[in-house]
This record gives C-alpha cells, sequence and structure tokens, in this order.
C-alpha cells in the first residue's frame, strides 16, 4: 500500500506550525514532511515529532533568499560556498530529526548563464553533499519543477533530472519525483514513474489544476497509486498540496490508504 506523508508546509495551515505535528498524527499520518525547518530549533521539532509518534521523512536544504524569490542555490556557480553552509546546515537538523532526505533546490537559471555550466556545478555539488551526508544514513533528492509555479526553474523535466543523477552516481543522490509538477509539464505519469523507479528516493502528490487535494482535478489517482504500488516503490509520497477547504474536511481520498 503507498505511503503518505502529510506535508507541513501547506497542510494543516489552520493551526501555528508546531502544533500541525499533532494533527497530521490524529488524521492519522506516521511521517510528515515540510519545506525549511529553520526557523525553528532542531530540539523543538524533533519533541513535536516524538510526542506526535510521527516520522519525519523530507525537508529542504536552505534555498537562498526565498523571500526574494531565490529557488535553491545548487545549480549556481557563484553560489558554491553558500550552498555548501546550508547544506551543512540541513545535515544537522536531518541528525536532530532522524530524516533520510533533503532535497536540494538547483535554482532559477541566471539570464545568459550556460545550460551545461550550470548542470556541472548541481553535479558537483550535489557529489560533495553526498559525500557529507552518506556517514548520517542521508539521501539528497532533486526534483523537477514546472515552469509555470516557479518560472525559470533550472530542473524541469524526469530525464534531466536522470542525466544527473546517473552522472553523479544513483546510489549518491536520488530523484524526488513530484506527480503534480510532472502531470503539468510531461503528463504520462505511471510510464515516467515506471521509468525512473530505480532513481526515485521520494514522491509528492497533488492534483491539478489548482494544487489541491487528489481527487479535485484531472488525474484519475486510485489508479495512479495502485500502479505505483504494483511496481514497487516503497517508499514515501509526501502530500505537497494546499487543501482546497479546511485540511481534514478534504482527507476523504486519505482513507483508503491509513
Ligand atoms: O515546489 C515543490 O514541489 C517542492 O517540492 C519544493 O520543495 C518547494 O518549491
Ligand atoms: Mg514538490
Amino acid at each position: 500500500m503507498p505511503r503518505f506523508a502529510a506535508n507541513l508546509s501547506m497542510m494543516f495551515s489552520e493551526k501555528p506550525f508546531l502544533e500541525r505535528f499533532d494533527a497530521a498524527a490524529q488524521a492519522g499520518f506516521k511521517a510528515v514532511e515540510f519545506l525549511f525547518p529553520y526557523e525553528h530549533p532542531a530540539a523543538e521539532i524533533a519533541a513535536r515529532l516524538k510526542a506526535a509518534g510521527l516520522q519525519q521523512v523530507l525537508f529542504n536544504a536552505p534555498p537562498g533568499d526565498w523571500g526574494a524569490g531565490e529557488r535553491g542555490t545548487a545549480a549556481l556557480p557563484d553560489r558554491k560556498a553558500e550552498f555548501r553552509e546550508g547544506f551543512r546546515k540541513a545535515l544537522d537538523y536531518a541528525a536532530a530529526l532522524s530524516c533520510p532526505r533533503i532535497h536540494v533546490m538547483s535554482g532559477l537559471k541566471p539570464a545568459g548563464m550556460a545550460h551545461d555550466t550550470m548542470t556541472a556545478t548541481l553535479a558537483e555539488n550535489l557529489a560533495w553533499a553526498a559525500e557529507q551526508a552518506a556517514p548520517a544514513g542521508v539521501k539528497c533528492v532533486i526534483e523537477p519543477i514546472n515552469h509555470r509555479d516557479i518560472p525559470g526553474f533550472f530542473l524541469n523535466t524526469t530525464d534531466q533530472a536522470a542525466a544527473i543523477i546517473n552522472a553523479v552516481g544513483p546510489e549518491k543522490v536520488g530523484m524526488q519525483f513530484d506527480l503534480y509538477h510532472c502531470q503539468i509539464t510531461e503528463g504520462d505519469l505511471v510510464k515516467r514513474v515506471e521509468k525512473h523507479l530505480p532513481l526515485i528516493a521520494h514522491m509528492q502528490v497533488a492534483d491539478n489544476p489548482g494544487r489541491n487535494e487528489p481527487g479535485t482535478g484531472e488525474v484519475n489517482w486510485p489508479f495512479v497509486f495502485k500502479k505505483i504500488d504494483e511496481l514497487g516503490f516503497r517508499g514515501w509520497i509526501g502530500c505537497e498540496y494546499r487543501p482546497a477547504g479546511e485540511t481534514v474536511a478534504g482527507l476523504a481520498w486519505f482513507a483508503p490508504y491509513k
């Protein structure tokens, strides 16, 4: 059966962040993910996880200046030192939260920057990060993101991500396969999951259009989830969606998977 993790950056936003852990557990989730933990001490988040009996399965490395529109630094040649400093901080949090996956965002493509330069920078940074992460049992993941949600993002397709992962080494870095982005950019969800399955270390889901919960848009999710399970994916699927209404009221889709 597919295993779903609540995304606490998007779900349960009716409550303050630290109260969302308990709310997720009460709704039947066994695991959570979120974008960024850095506003809260790691020990505070670890305590919330423990009290709620939850597992932390993913969060993001620092993305540069998010408020100013930055979306990662891993593919930016002039930001290597900052990327490394941020990744070390992420690793400290991962250790405190016993979290096995860190999402590393590549960033926006600067005007005039050569694509190959960015690919090489991303590969070099990922190889470095994997070396730091391996002793802690942590794997870095990269995620292709659609151009509508993040215009100008460097990493867009599952084939592009697969090429970088294969160049660095699939044992070192994995794919964060977000079904929502894939539906917008590429479609053909089941065939693409099948193609990249050996590289996929984490998945995420939202329906399209709207990025709301499964069942609110165009995708036949019971079919897709059944196929993902039959294909043998045993990792976590993060519910990275904005509930259309109140979070718990929109969880009918989740009932068969608790
Ligand atoms: O946007 C997404 O799909 C993500 O998973 C990132 O972590 C945040 O942009
Ligand atoms: Mg995602």
